[in-house]
């Protein structure tokens, strides 16, 4: 049986992926320090290791040079975030196997691991969704995601918008704050239109560099450019006959905005590097959490495009304006947590429900889901209890005397203004800084009565 080394610092995924790999019949260690890693590395002997290039207090690719001097032969694979492309090239000229950028899929790491250790690969299921990798992340090893309508006012309504548009062909921005479920929306969208049958395809456009962009979109040919070892189909043709949601649309370059304008306008493209047009038939679904309309006016995004992609528009409800849901939610994220660290716990505390209530939850359901994960890989008993929530969701607005709520009024003010400023008065800027929500910026610039 291989033996693998998975260094990560993030617990729950670290656990997820040496479970995923037990099961697939390795045995595995794991390490979140580099510090643990190198000690364990020294006192017994691995087959294979994957490690993460960012590690707290260690040099990723310094570690990297430490295994091969204790054993030259190791197989080393790097996990990296898809912008460090860069570092990842260098961990291979430093001896790495292979490098895999997050998210992946549990089938693209088993295929590499197997390759690494020179084992038999399974061919591929050839099943619809194998495009669609973008949109998957390891959060998928355990647990199939369900989709939570909710009761609330605001969630019917975005139902009820889902349902209206989805059999159209138009094009659907999505704004909405961030960790509101826009990649579930549009993947609902997706699910509910006559085009399920083909793929979804999503794509981060914030986490695309933008000289790789154009060959991200449309593809290239062999040859076309160094590093374009062999053709490659872009996510266009990949999205054909299904839907192309692309996300962080507002971080797309200004010669992208172009060209993304011209496919959707001619709908054909062309591959880096070939003449030939290729007709594609996609539904675009954007989405963002900037305020897009602002950014035309700043000029740093074409209104052309913006009105083509518009055509439709959903806002994602905020965690704020659907609490009558967020048990609901909690329940859920549980269920899903316990799934997938292999864990029973039952439920939450009285108090933590009221913790639950009292906080704003400024990232949302995502925000939600983590600290939950999080307390279930904490929790030894048969409910969450308060210690295992992090302090900032307990900790705050405890302080209530009117004398402390003006100072901290003066404070906060003070703090927001020097955040617009910060910005330029890029509000959803503004509020990134602040680490609140946008709408919540909204309301203290009435509140404080701002003039900006
Ligand atoms: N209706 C829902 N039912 C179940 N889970 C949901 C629902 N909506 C969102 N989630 C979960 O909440 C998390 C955040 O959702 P999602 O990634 O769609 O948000 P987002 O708005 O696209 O975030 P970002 O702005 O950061 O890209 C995901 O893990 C998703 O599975």
């Amino acid at each position: 049986m291989s033996k693998i080394l998975i260094i990560e610092d993030d617990a729950a995924f670290c656990q997820m992926l040496q479970k995923f790999l037990i099961r697939n019949g390795y045995n595995v260690e794991v390490s979140f320090t580099g510090e643990d890693a190198k000690s364990k590395f020294k006192e017994s002997s691995f087959d294979l290791v994957l490690t993460d290039l960012r590690l707290p207090n260690y040099d990723g690719m310094q570690l990297l040079t430490d295994f091969k001097e204790i054993n030259p032969t190791i197989q080393v694979i790097v996990m990296t975030g898809y912008a460090e492309v860069g570092s990842a090239v260098e961990a291979m000229k430093k001896g790495a196997y292979d490098y895999i950028s997050k998210p992946f899929t549990p089938e693209d790491i088993l295929m590499q691991i197997k390759s690494a250790l020179n084992e038999e690969i399974a061919p591929k299921p050839t099943k619809k969704s194998d495009n669609t990798k973008n949109s998957q992340s390891m959060e998928n090893v355990d647990h199939e995601g369900e989709v939570i309508t909710g009761l609330s006012e605001a969630s019917l309504k975005l139902s009820e918008y889902i349902k209206l548009v989805a059999p159209t062909d138009m094009s659907v921005l999505i704004t909405g704050e961030s960790g509101t479920g826009k990649e579930v929306t549009a993947k609902a969208i997706h699910d509910q239109s006559k085009r399920k049958e083909f793929n979804f395809v999503a794509v981060d456009c914030g986490a695309i560099p933008k000289e790789i962009a154009t060959s991200e979109f449309f593809g290239h040919i062999k040859g076309s450019f160094t590093g374009a070892v062999e053709d490659k189909i872009g996510h266009f043709e990949a999205a054909h006959k299904g839907t192309l949601f692309l996300d962080e649309i507002g971080n797309l370059s200004y010669g992208n905005q172009i060209q993304l304008l011209r496919a959707l306008q001619e709908r054909k493209i062309k591959r880096v590097g070939s003449t030939k047009e290729i007709k594609v038939d996609v539904r675009i679904v954007t989405a963002t959490n900037e305020d897009l309309a602002e950014a035309v006016e700043q000029g740093s995004f074409r209104e052309d495009l913006f009105h083509r992609i518009n055509e439709f528009s959903i806002e994602t409800p905020s965690l704020e304006d659907r609490y009558e849901d967020l048990m609901l939610f909690a329940n859920y994220f549980l269920k899903k947590a316990n799934t997938s660290l292999d864990k029973q716990v039952q439920g939450f505390s009285q108090d933590v429900v009221a913790i639950f209530g009292k906080y704003h939850w400024p990232g949302n359901l995502r925000e939600l889901q983590n600290v939950i994960k999080r307390a279930v890989l904490l929790t030894t008993g048969d409910v969450v209890e308060k210690e295992a929530l992090p302090k900032e969701v307990y900790k705050t607005k405890e302080a209530d005397s009117s004398e402390e709520n003006f100072s901290k009024a003066d404070y906060e003010k003070e703090q927001i203004i020097k955040a617009l400023k910060q910005t330029n008065f890029n509000k959803s800027k503004a509020a990134k800084l602040l680490q609140i929500t946008r709408k919540t910026l909204y309301n203290k610039i009435n509140h404080y009565k701002l003039d900006l």
